[in-house]
C-alpha cells in the first residue's frame, strides 16, 4: 500500500485519464499512499483505488489533493488545468455509471451551477451597484449640464447686450470722429486763411510804418529843429530818423518767405577771391545743369560770409537759364514752422506739394532744422523724393554735416552724399573788391586807400565789412569831411568791437536791454508783438545792432527777438543801415548805443 501499482490495462479511457491526472498531482507531494491516507483520515485502500482508476473519487478528495499540492509548491494550478481536471472527472463519473458516481456527478453539477449562481449573483449585485452609480452620476451630470446651459444662456444674453452697447458706442464714436475730422479740416483751412491774413496784415503794418515815418519826417522838416528836439526829449528819437527814402529794396516785394530766390543776390556779384573759387564754380555748375553734377550741394561756413547769397544766386541763375524750372528757397526754420502749421491731411498734402513739386530746392541754415522726430522724418522724405526724382537740392549750414548730430545719421549721410564745400571768409583782394562794388552800387565816396584800410581791419564778417564802410562814409558825409584813412581809423577805432569769446546771445540781449532803455521801453516790448512807434523803432535798431555787433546768424537773431522771421531782421537791418548813411541823428544814436553796449561789457575791452 506504500507505492502505486501501474494502471490496469483494461481501464476505460475516461477512468485512465482521470487516474493519470490525479497521479500527476499526487507525485508532486512525494508521499506514500499510506502516509497521505493517514494525513487526510482516509482509508488507504480507497486512496489506492482512486489513484489506480478503479474507483472514481469524490470531488472533495480531488479538491484536497489540489489544496495539498498548492500548499507544498506555493503555486496553485492554472485555471486551464483545473478546467481539464474537472472535465476528466466528469467524464470518468459519467463512464462509471454507478449510483455513487451519479450522485457525485449531480452534486458536482449542482456545485457548479451553485457557483455560477453565486458568481452571477455577485455580478448582478456589482452591476446593480454600478448601474445605480452610473445613474447617479448621469443625474448629477444632467443637473450640471442644465446649470451650465442656464449660465451659458445668461452669458450669451449678457454678451449680446454688451455687443449691442459696444456697437452703439463705436457707431457713435465713428460718427463723432467723422464730424471732428470735418471740423479739423475746416479749422485747418481757417487757420491757413488766418495765417495768410496775418501775413497780409504784417505787410500792411510795415507799409504803414514806412508811410508814417515818411509823414513824420515831412512834418518834422516842416516844423523845424525845435519840434525834432522835442521828439528826442520824448525818447522817440528813432522815429523821425526812420525814413523810407533810401531804404532801397526794403518793400514787402523783396521780402520773400519760403518762395523764390531773392534777386538782389547774384553769382556775378559774389566776390569769391582765391578761397571761394571752388565754391563759386560748384554753384555755377549746379545752376547751369541742376541735378547733374553735385547733388546735393552742401555749402557751409561761419556767419555772414555769403552762404545765403550763394543759395539765392544759384536760384537766380537757374531761373535765368531754365525758365521752365521751378525753384524754391526756404530757411530750414521756416520749413519747420510751415510743417508744424500744416495741420490735417490736406494741409500736409499742400506742404508736400510745395516742397516736392520743384526742380531746385534751396534750404538755408539747415542747422536750424528743429530737433523733432516728425520734422526730421518729413525732411528726410522730402530729400529722398527730390533726389530720387533727379531734382537738385542745395543746402547751407554753419557747420559740416558731420557736426549736425541732432539731425540723426540717416539725414547726415544723405547730406554728405553729394559735394560739400567750405565757404571761407573772403580774402583781402575779395574784400576790397566787395567794398568797391558797394561804393559803386550805393554811390558812396571813399578812396581806394580807405577801402584797403577797412578791408584790413574787418576780416571775418562781410556784413560787418559793409557796415564799417557805411559808418565811415556816413560819418564823413554828415560831418562834411573827407573820407580818408585817418577818419576811417577814428570811426572804426570807436565802433568796430574787439571780438571776445562772449556768448553771442548774451550780447544780443544786452543790446536789446540798452536799446530799450534808450527809447524808454522794456526788453519785453522790444521782443514782443506791440507796434507802438517807439517800440518798433527800438526793435529795428536793436536788430540792426545785433547784425552789426554780434556773430549771430540772421535766424538766431530772429529767434532772440521772440521767434520772428529772418526776413523781418533783414528788413530792419536794411532800413536802419540806409538811415545811418543818411541821417545824422540816426548815426549818432547808433554810435551812442554801440558805446553803451561796449561800456556795459558786451563787446569786450575795445580800445
Ligand atoms: N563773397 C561775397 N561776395 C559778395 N557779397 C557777399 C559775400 N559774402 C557775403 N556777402 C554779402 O554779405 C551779406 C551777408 O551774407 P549772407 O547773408 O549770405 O551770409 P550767410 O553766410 O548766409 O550768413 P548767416 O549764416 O548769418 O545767414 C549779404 O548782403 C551778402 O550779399
Amino acid at each position: 500500500m506504500g507505492s502505486l501499482v501501474p494502471l490496469g490495462g483494461d481501464l476505460p479511457v475516461e477512468s485512465r485519464a482521470l487516474a493519470e491526472a490525479l497521479r500527476g498531482l499526487f507525485d508532486g507531494l512525494g508521499l506514500s499512499v499510506r502516509r497521505y491516507a493517514t494525513r487526510r483520515h482516509r482509508d488507504p485502500g480507497s486512496v489506492s483505488r482512486f489513484l489506480n482508476g478503479t474507483r472514481v473519487p469524490p470531488w472533495e478528495f480531488v479538491n484536497d489533493l489540489i489544496g495539498d499540492v498548492t500548499e507544498q509548491h506555493g503555486q496553485p494550478p492554472t485555471q486551464e488545468a483545473m478546467d481539464l481536471l474537472r472535465r476528466l472527472y466528469r467524464a470518468a463519473l459519467a463512464e462509471s455509471g454507478s449510483a455513487f458516481s451519479r450522485v457525485q456527478l449531480l452534486e458536482d453539477q449542482l456545485a457548479d451551477a451553485d457557483r455560477r449562481s453565486v458568481e452571477s449573483t455577485a455580478v448582478v449585485r456589482a452591476l446593480e451597484r454600478a448601474l445605480a452609480d452610473a445613474q447617479h452620476r448621469a443625474a448629477d451630470l444632467e443637473l450640471q449640464i442644465r446649470q451650465l446651459h442656464g449660465r451659458q444662456q445668461g452669458r450669451i444674453a449678457e454678451k449680446d447686450k454688451a455687443l449691442r452697447l459696444y456697437e452703439d458706442q463705436v457707431t457713435a464714436l465713428l460718427r463723432e470722429r467723422q464730424s471732428l475730422l470735418r471740423e479739423v479740416e475746416a479749422l485747418g483751412e481757417q487757420l491757413l486763411d488766418a495765417h495768410n491774413r496775418r501775413a497780409q496784415a504784417e505787410r500792411r503794418c510795415e507799409e504803414l510804418e514806412r508811410q508814417l515815418v515818411v509823414a513824420e519826417e515831412l512834418w518834422a522838416e516842416e516844423s523845424g529843429p525845435g519840434e525834432r528836439d522835442a521828439d528826442h526829449a520824448n525818447g522817440e528819437a528813432g522815429a523821425p530818423g526812420l525814413s523810407a527814402r533810401g531804404a532801397g529794396p526794403s518793400g514787402s516785394d523783396d521780402v520773400r518767405t519760403g518762395g523764390g530766390p531773392d534777386p538782389r543776390y547774384a553769382l556775378d556779384t559774389f566776390e569769391a577771391g582765391e578761397a571761394n573759387r571752388f565754391a563759386l564754380s560748384a554753384a555755377v555748375a549746379v545752376a547751369e545743369a541742376p541735378a547733374r553734377l553735385y547733388n546735393p550741394l552742401f555749402v557751409y561756413g561761419t556767419s555772414a560770409i555769403g552762404k545765403t547769397h550763394l543759395l539765392h544766386a544759384i536760384g537766380q541763375r537757374t531761373r535765368a537759364l531754365h525758365p521752365d524750372k521751378r525753384v524754391r528757397y526756404v530757411g530750414a526754420e521756416d520749413f519747420g514752422n510751415e510743417f508744424a502749421r500744416a495741420g490735417g491731411e490736406r494741409g500736409l498734402d499742400r506742404f508736400r506739394r510745395r516742397y516736392r513739386d520743384v526742380d531746385v530746392l534751396l534750404i538755408d541754415d539747415i542747422q536750424f532744422l528743429a530737433d523733432h522726430e516728425r520734422l526730421r522724418e518729413e525732411f528726410l522724405h522730402t530729400f529722398d523724393a527730390l533726389h530720387g526724382a533727379q531734382k537738385q537740392i542745395v543746402l547751407s549750414s554753419d557747420r559740416p554735416p558731420k557736426q549736425l548730430t541732432h539731425l540723426g545719421d540717416r539725414l547726415r549721410n544723405r547730406l554728405e552724399s553729394g559735394l560739400i564745400t567750405h565757404v571761407q571768409p573772403p580774402d583781402r583782394p575779395a574784400r576790397v573788391a566787395l567794398l568797391r562794388r558797394q561804393v559803386e552800387r550805393d554811390r558812396l565816396t571813399a578812396s581806394p586807400e580807405v577801402l584797403e584800410y577797412i578791408a584790413s581791419q574787418v576780416q571775418r564778417n562781410v556784413r560787418e565789412l559793409e557796415g564799417a564802410l557805411i559808418r565811415v562814409t556816413a560819418f564823413a558825409s554828415l560831418n562834411r569831411q573827407q573820407a580818408d584813412v585817418e577818419l576811417a581809423e577814428t570811426v572804426l577805432k570807436d565802433l568796430v568791437p574787439d571780438r571776445v569769446p562772449t556768448r553771442q546771445e548774451d550780447v544780443a540781449r544786452l543790446i536789446i536791454a540798452e536799446t530799450a532803455e534808450y527809447f524808454g521801453v522794456t526788453s519785453d516790448d522790444v521782443c514782443g508783438k506791440e507796434r507802438g512807434r517807439a517800440i518798433v523803432t527800438a526793435r529795428q535798431i536793436a536788430m540792426y545792432l545785433c547784425r552789426e555787433l554780434t556773430d549771430l546768424s540772421t535766424p538766431r537773431i530772429a529767434a532772440v527777438f521772440g521767434g520772428r522771421e529772418r526776413e523781418t531782421v533783414e528788413h530792419a537791418d536794411r532800413k536802419i543801415r540806409n538811415l545811418v548813411a543818411e541821417r545824422r541823428s540816426i548815426y549818432n544814436q547808433m554810435t551812442e548805443l554801440t558805446l553803451r553796449v561796449k561800456a556795459a561789457g558786451g563787446l569786450g575791452s575795445g580800445s
